[in-house]
């Protein structure tokens, strides 16, 4: 029988409340463009018949470009969204529960380059579709949060009876019945798997959902077949994609254009190199002057991340000026960062150095960290030593340091460590290419306007209180 975890419903996707943000931001920014009606359900009320009647006044109003690819997603996005009215995977009876097997809908996997509008379509068709019980999520969180579960799941067991062999029990099949009972739709943003304690339990986690009725949307840079290319014990990886195919139906959505770096109007200059003559002045200018619309004076600043005190050195209400060391060169990770974008609207970053596969662990922290920003809109103004598309590079045969002790310990040889992908800085490769895309939006003038918190109501980015 299926161990159950008792646990509040609320206390689900722990990081749904950031994913979600976002979402709920772009329909705000759609609101206030006067195009959709009601944010978080637009189907009924803002006069669109669906996501591509609402494309089509996007279009039209100008705020986004035609893009037949994007139009042929959205089809077929909009066909699902239309099976999915009145669509529950959990029946109402006992009885039924005991004797009917949800029906199983097919989802999609729509993947191609960065900035195609991935994000921006799944977006539009999950605002449509006419259910509670819909999780928008970043994928990453969402297995933080699967790991959690299965955690506590772990630790609610009877401890062992010293001498007695424990019952093998499998926690996945629980974990997955819990996320079924919470969500009938569940949309992936960034699809990637990248850690291999993710693909050893995927297969397992997602044959569960799928045959519990759960019908998944994701977007992805990747293929299926690409996932978790050369990584660890892949051979046992293989088979979820198999799975993932067979009920998600691969889309690919690439015409070739990245949105972010169309000519957008420029916010004016947030990207300062190192060897431009007074550039520190200049930035200190720059923070001097939003530092005195702030109620407060220039001090270090104290965060409290989980109990822990993170300093960061100069700060002024809801502006930081920190280093590149400070924030990548030190063991923060994305919860650090996710309180900076709660605490700051706008954040400087100085000295960033040339990030090559030899500072893996800091570039991966500077990935990390853009990703959080742009999450939440928050400003940055940067100060780097190459221009931000030379920033990242890979070179063939860089050291990789930080990974020889691991090779060491898996008994691997350099050579054959050299095709797996947690050697090879494939995943740097794709985060990097992302990471420049959202650089390049961050520095326009919409993002810049969209980034102010001044004129927004107090909560979700609240005064800090952690100082
Ligand atoms: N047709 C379009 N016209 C104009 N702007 C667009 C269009 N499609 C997307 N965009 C804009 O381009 C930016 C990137 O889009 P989005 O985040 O959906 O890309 P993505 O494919 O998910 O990227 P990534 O793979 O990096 O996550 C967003 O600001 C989005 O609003």
């Amino acid at each position: 029988m299926a161990l159950r975890a008792s646990r509040p419903a609320r206390e689900v996707f722990k990081l749904k409340d950031f994913c979600s943000r976002r979402l709920r931001k772009s329909l705000a920014d759609f609101c206030r463009r006067g195009v959709y009606a009601a944010a978080g359900s637009c189907s009924s009320g803002a006069g669109f018949s669906g996501p591509l009647d609402h494309y089509s006044r996007l279009i039209r109003d100008g705020t986004l470009r035609d893009d037949q690819r994007q139009r042929a997603v959205l089809q077929e996005l909009e066909q699902l969204q239309r099976t999915l009215r009145g669509y529950s995977n959990t029946p109402p009876s006992i009885f039924s529960r005991i004797f009917t097997k949800p029906k199983n809908l097919r989802g999609f996997y729509i993947y191609g380059d960065v900035g195609t509008g991935k994000t921006m379509v799944m977006d539009l068709f999950y605002s449509y579709v006419e259910t509670e019980r819909k999780r928008r999520v970043h994928f990453h969180g969402f297995m933080l949060d699967v790991h959690k579960r299965i955690h506590r799941l772990k630790q609610s067991l009877p401890k062992r009876k010293a001498g007695k062999m424990a019952k093998a029990y499998d926690p996945i099949a629980p974990v997955a019945e819990e996320i079924s009972e919470e969500a009938c739709l569940l949309c992936f943003d960034e699809f990637q798997v990248t850690d291999i304690a993710d693909a050893m339990i995927l297969k397992q986690l997602f044959e569960h959902l799928f045959l519990n009725g759960v019908v998944v949307v994701a977007t992805s840079n990747r293929p299926p077949e690409d996932l978790y290319k050369n990584g660890l014990q892949r051979v046992n990886f293989v088979p979820f994609i198999a799975v993932l195919k067979k009920y998600c139906q691969t889309l690919r959505l690439d015409s070739g254009i990245d949105y972010r770096k169309q000519n957008r109007p420029s916010a004016g200059k947030l990207y300062f190199l190192s060897s431009e003559p007074d550039v520190e002045a200049t930035l200190d200018k720059m923070f001097d002057e939003l530092a005195f619309r702030q109620n407060d004076i220039t001090r270090p600043r104290v965060l409290n991340v989980h109990n822990r005190k993170v300093v960061l050195s100069k700060a002024c209400g809801t502006v930081a000026d920190c280093t590149f060391q400070e924030l990548c060169d030190r063991p923060l990770g994305a919860s650090d960062y996710l309180e900076m974008s709660r605490l700051f609207d706008t954040i400087f970053i100085r000295h960033i150095p040339l990030l090559s596969l030899n500072q893996k662990t800091q570039a991966r922290r500077l990935i990390t960290l853009v990703d959080a920003l742009y999450e939440q809109k928050v400003r940055v103004v940067l100060l780097a030593d190459h221009p931000l598309e030379e920033l990242f590079v890979h070179e063939e045969g860089a050291g990789h340091d930080d990974s020889h002790a691991l090779m060491d310990d898996l008994g691997l040889k350099r050579e054959e460590a050299r095709t797996l992908s947690i050697f090879s800085g494939e995943e740097e490769r794709f985060a990097f290419q992302r990471t420049v895309s959202r650089l390049t939006e961050m520095q326009s003038e919409e993002y810049w306007l969209e980034g102010d918190r001044s004129s927004k109501p107090r909560g979700s980015h609240s005064e800090p209180k952690n100082s």
